[in-house]
């Protein structure tokens, strides 16, 4: 049995959740078993039913007044019961801040490897086409992750069960199926005080930025030391709202104190995998690459054909941003009427 870590928000399972779950549901059909979550505190209306959708047969619901706020040892907890539970084989978690974090504590917890940003299954024979049952004769797991900020992939032995993993964000499509009967369990597991050591005990809206969910945006318009200073990010910054997306930038931004470093992309900052990126004034050091190597389309708008980004990039524009990007934001204006 495979069970997800399933983070939800108002609306129900997150996008990244959904995407661990097309992911156990491919390690299940493989590797045999069926698919069931595990969701910690406050349980969204219809949850039940979405993730029936997904796929999940059981449904694991810690309840219980310890449960109301996030705390990464005491959702641990919860899914460590839950594995207990259910005898999962393995464990996968989405890549996002808490799925990391309450990954890492049920490892150290069972004493088991955790992978981390875990993009595919490996073969037996080693190559990582991700095609494969990914097991090996001994029973042990074989992933593809990404290290050093996903420039470099790497083939990973999971060799004690359960297999505990998380899943890079946008690694894999999320995928509805036909829904399957689900069973839904409540229980309540059992909080040692030293569980809630660290845990939330408020939170505060945060300022309004233009960064967005940078790290789950589809769409990400970058901009560089070629903005030319901390009043040349008006244009991108209509850009990304134009398309839906987030501003991203490189680390002379947050440096010179042009942008708030939650907007830098890169091994310093965040990593991104949107469907599209676009950099502009970007010269692509080996450290920014790391952090958007796994973009599915790049863009770049640069000066320089022989900047790295350039080179590198699906499409380049070899120009000035700050006449190119106007140029993009009124032909989309244009367009929409
Ligand atoms: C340990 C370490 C960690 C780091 N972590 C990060 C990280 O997380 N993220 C990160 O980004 N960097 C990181 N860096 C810094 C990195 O090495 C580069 O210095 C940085 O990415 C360069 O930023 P940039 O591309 O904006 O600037 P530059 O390298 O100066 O490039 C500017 C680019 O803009 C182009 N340009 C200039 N004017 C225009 C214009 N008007 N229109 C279009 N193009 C123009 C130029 O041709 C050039 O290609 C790290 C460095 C170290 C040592």
């Amino acid at each position: 049995m495979i069970l997800t870590v399933v983070e939800t928000d108002a609306a129900g399972a997150t996008e990244v959740s959904l995407e661990a779950v097309t992911f156990a549901r491919a390690l299940a059909r493989r590797a045999g078993g069926p698919v069931h979550a595990v969701v910690v505190g406050p349980r969204p209306d219809g949850l039940v039913d979405q993730l029936a959708g997904h796929g999940v047969g059981e449904v694991h619901h810690a309840t219980g007044d310890a449960f109301s706020a996030y705390g990464g040892a005491l959702w641990a907890a919860a899914v460590q019961a839950a594995v207990a539970a259910a005898d999962a084989d393995a464990v996968v978690a989405p890549g996002s801040p808490r799925g990391l974090e309450v990954m890492a504590h049920l490892a150290a917890r069972l004493d088991v490897p955790m992978a981390a940003n875990v993009v595919g299954l490996g073969t037996e024979d080693g190559t990582a086409d991700g095609t494969d049952d990914g097991t090996d004769d001994g029973g042990a797991l074989r992933v593809v992750r990404q290290v050093l900020g996903g420039a470099v992939l790497e083939e990973m032995l999971l060799p004690r069960r359960p297999a505990v993993l998380t899943v890079a964000g946008h690694a894999v499509q999320a995928e509805q199926v036909p829904p399957v009967p689900v069973t839904l369990r409540d229980y309540t597991p059992e909080v040692a005080e030293a569980d809630l050591v660290t845990r939330v005990v408020s939170t505060e809206p945060a300022a309004p930025d233009l960064s967005g969910a940078l790290t789950s945006a589809k769409v990400v318009v970058g901009a560089g030391r070629g903005a030319g200073g901390a009043e040349g990010f008006t244009a991108v910054a209509e850009l990304a709202e134009l398309l839906g997306g987030a501003l991203g930038v490189s680390r002379v931004v947050t440096s010179m104190g042009w942008r708030p470093h939650h907007e830098q992309i890169g091994q310093t900052g965040s990593r991104i995998s949107p469907d599209l990126y676009i950099a502009c004034g970007i010269s692509g050091a080996i450290q920014h690459w790391a952090g958007c190597a796994s973009s599915k389309t790049i863009l770049a708008v640069n000066t320089d054909e022989n900047a790295p980004m350039v080179t590198k990039a699906t499409y380049a524009v070899i120009g000035d941003m700050h006449e190119v990007v106007p140029a993009v934001n009124a032909e989309i204006r244009r367009r929409r009427g």
